[in-house]
């Protein structure tokens, strides 16, 4: 017989985990090589479990975008951090990240702290961002994230340049179990275009608008599908909630120039990405104090 072996296929899923704001939303895009999860310089916008597959020959890393980890304030909080905790049981490994150009900080242990706590997860440490900082504080960044936690490895990588990335699948393959591909070739996400399109309006609708609105703006797609009698245009008819009256105003503009602009810009992404014409209704409501009731979380796609 001769010596020929097949090299297992290796395929699992991975997930980032980080404060707010560290890059792991702009980390995932970079592996991915295409746009599926929101990225904002506003921190805290990724609400949603957003998922993006690596392919390659001999692997599939399918990674969990996960919100920013941080101490429940409000019950949507509360919600947000379940959902993480029971995302990071379901992994097969944890990618820890911290920027290269910050001081590691209380958020940063807590969340080190959670993690250390998933026992068998295979934890790797990724130092963000690393265009933003000079080699030696590259270096001191390194050993200080070796304090943290029992990382299997630390990579430093930079998501805008390019810079490790290649590095950072292979040490995140490597300790995928072996197993079939768990998706289709060639397919970047399994997240439901619906919720794609939501996440693409409220990006549009945070452009801009004050930092004190982030938190208070959700989207819902009633509905979606092709216009009758055409295959070239899709009708999407979408709910954005804020709290309160004040914030509706905002949001709308004078003569409701700003709504106008948001739904244009949307609408924009939203050819894009799906590659057809859309026609976008986009209505906003107020929804009090939607954070805090747990009937409009539900409704809102955030399950117990
Ligand atoms: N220069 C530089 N900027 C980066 C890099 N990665 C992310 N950023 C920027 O850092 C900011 C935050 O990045 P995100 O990817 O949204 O961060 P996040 O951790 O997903 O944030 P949350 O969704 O709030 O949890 C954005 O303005 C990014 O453009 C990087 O490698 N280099």
């Amino acid at each position: 017989m001769s010596d020929v072996s097949t090299p297992e296929f290796r395929a699992g899923f991975a997930c980032f985990v980080g404060r707010p704001n560290v890059g792991k939303s702009t980390l995932m895009n970079a592996l991915v090589g295409t746009k599926v999860a929101i990225t904002s310089s506003k921190p805290q916008t990724t609400r949603r479990v957003i998922r993006g597959i690596v392919h390659r020959p001999d692997s599939q890393l399918v990674i969990v975008d996960t919100p920013g980890l941080h101490r429940p304030r409000t019950l949507l909080g509360e919600r947000l951090d379940s959902l993480v905790l029971s995302t990071l049981t379901e992994v097969d490994l944890i990618g820890f990240c911290v920027p290269a150009n910050e001081p590691i900080g209380k958020g940063d242990r807590f969340i080190a702290e959670k993690i250390s706590a998933v026992k068998k997860t295979p934890l790797v440490a990724v130092v963000t961002k690393c265009d933003l900082a000079s080699r030696q504080q590259i270096a001191e960044q390194l050993l200080a994230v070796s304090s943290l936690a029992n990382f299997e490895e630390i990579v430093p990588v930079s998501a805008e340049s390019g810079e490790q990335l290649d590095v950072l699948v292979d040490l995140l393959t490597a300790r995928l179990p072996e197993s079939p591909p768990l998706y289709a070739g060639g397919e970047l996400t399994d997240e439901p275009e619906q919720v794609l399109v939501a996440e693409l309006i409220r990006e549009a609708a945070l452009e801009g608008v004050r930092d004190e609105l982030p938190h208070s703006i959700a989207v819902v797609v009633e509905e979606m599908g092709p216009r009758e009698g055409r295959d070239d245009l899709l009708d999407i008819y979408a709910h954005m909630f804020v709290e309160r009256p004040s914030q509706k105003a905002i949001v709308i503009g004078p003569g409701g120039a700003r709504l106008k602009d948001v739904g244009t810009r949307a609408r924009r992404q939203i050819e894009a990405l799906l590659g057809t014409r859309v026609y976008l209704d986009l209505r906003v409501k107020v929804a009090k104090e939607w954070q805090r009731d747990p009937k409009q979380l539900r409704r809102l796609g955030f399950y117990d």
